[in-house]
């Protein structure tokens, strides 16, 4: 039996990080999420794999490498064998980008020459067929991800939004799988000596494919979205070294209203919170906000006037307001201060059952809360769990990235919780 984690994850954003360990808990690992460096102090993990979560998606390329890189010798100092960067499925990254630069730094200090580039998930619509992105059945460039308020996504194509971001000396060395490759089972020598080699992937068998093909590999670097996680925690545990029998934890939620937060302007989360509509909303005006005229003791004095099971404050608004708030309001100003309020509402309405729509939102919200660490719990939709801080407030927090889930994930959620707390 191994004495050290298999697995070490560096997650860009915090609804990626739980996306992240709720795949790998279904492949069979037991897995624990820590949340920021902070939380990084000295503790034995015992667990298969460790998600370490950053939000470092959107901010300056230097911070994003020290954060990552720090990151990384936590994990080697944990032991972990096998390393992977997990960023968005849409490979959502900003003009600059970091995913690039990450990506290069953590190849050098590795010591590897080669890195997987799967940002598939095909349980929720993400694929990549002939190195084109699609969202469902658009492609990422016409899907609703060219409208984000902070990664607007305007190419497909994944060799081409790699380019941009890694260093000059190695923006030739792309080099691309197609399924016809995989069924194939073997790479050819140029895909053996790419440094970055981007999958194709439409369906869960793919996924599986590429797993093994990996495994017959000398070491790489794994990178992408969630999908793979799955079938490479399948393929590690399958070897025989866990390190837990225990993978999905009990999450027992306390008995109290949830309390739903959305700063996720996404399609998605603008169609769940209607859906949502029986609940009672509270919606935050930016332009209020910005002037002063909105408070968070409003919003606090309203959330305790209200006897429902579930409470939904959201900020969440189409693109075309998005737009016009950004401009009167500047788009990082007003995202931090939404952000704030946010995660302040969720620290002191002292919620105990909290869901998050929104990545950077969520980030905001966990650090806020001061959480070290989570367990994983049962999954709302793919990607999705539930989980409960490892503290004496046993807060259960589910983290919903922007697009994920159908329009009755909020409803979903509370019965889940409702479910799980009936149960405790
Ligand atoms: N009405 C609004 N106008 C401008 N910015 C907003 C508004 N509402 C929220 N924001 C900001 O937009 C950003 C939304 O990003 P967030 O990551 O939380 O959601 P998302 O992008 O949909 O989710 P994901 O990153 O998981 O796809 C946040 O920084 C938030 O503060
Ligand atoms: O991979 C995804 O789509 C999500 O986990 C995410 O990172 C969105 O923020």
């Amino acid at each position: 039996m191994a004495t050290k984690p298999l697995l070490g994850v560096i997650a860009d954003d915090f609804t990626g990080a739980s996306d992240m360990a709720s795949f790998l808990v279904k492949g069979g690992m037991s897995c624990i999420q820590i949340n920021g460096l902070a939380s990084t102090h000295k503790q034995t993990l015992n667990s298969d794999a460790i998600v370490l979560a950053l939000k470092t998606r959107t901010v300056a390329v230097e911070q994003a490498l020290e954060q990552s890189l720090q990151a990384l010798e936590f994990l080697l100092e944990q032991g972990c064998q096998y390393f992977y960067f997990k960023y968005c499925s849409t490979f959502d990254s900003t003009a600059k980008g970091n995913i690039g630069p990450v990506i290069d730094a953590l190849l050098a200090r590795l010591n590897l020459v080669q890195a997987i580039i799967c940002p598939a998930l095909p349980a929720n619509g993400r694929t990549v067929y002939q190195g084109h992105l699609f969202v469902y059945q658009q492609l990422l460039s016409d899907s609703p991800l060219k409208d984000h308020p902070l990664t607007p996504m305007a190419d497909s194509r994944v060799a081409e939004l790699l380019r941009p971001q890694v260093a000059p000396a190695y923006q030739q060395a792309i080099e691309h799988l197609s399924i016809d490759d995989l069924n194939a089972k073997q790479l050819n020598p140029s895909q053996q000596q790419a440094r970055y080699l981007i999958c194709d992937c439409i369906n869960q068998q793919h996924l599986s494919q590429i797993a093994q093909l990996i495994a017959q590999q000398p070491a790489m670097l794994l990178t992408g979205g969630s999908g793979l996680a799955e079938y490479m925690a399948q393929l590690l545990t399958a070897r025989g070294n866990t390190l837990s029998q225990q993978h999905q934890c009990a999450v027992k939620p306390l008995p109290q209203p949830v309390l739903i937060i959305a700063g996720s302007c996404s399609k998605a989360t603008r169609e769940q919170i209607a859906e949502a509509n029986a609940l009672p909303q509270f919606c935050v005006d930016p332009v209020k906000l910005a002037k002063g005229e909105l408070k968070l003791k409003h919003i606090l004095d309203w959330i305790h006037q209200q006897q429902a099971p579930a409470v939904l404050v959201y900020s969440s608004q189409a693109p075309e307001q998005v737009s016009q708030t950004q401009q009167l309001l500047g788009q990082q100003n007003i995202a931090e201060k939404i952000e704030n309020l946010l995660a302040q509402t969720a620290v002191q309405s002292k919620a105990s059952n909290i869901v998050v729509a929104g990545g950077e939102t969520s980030g905001a919200v966990v650090s806020a809360l001061n959480i070290s660490s989570f367990n994983i719990g049962p999954s709302i939709c793919p990607g999705v769990p539930i989980m409960q801080s490892n503290d004496q407030r046993a807060i259960s927090l589910a983290l919903k990235s922007g697009n994920f889930g159908d329009k009755h994930f909020f409803n979903q959620a509370l019965s889940l919780i409702q479910q799980l707390g009936a149960q405790a």
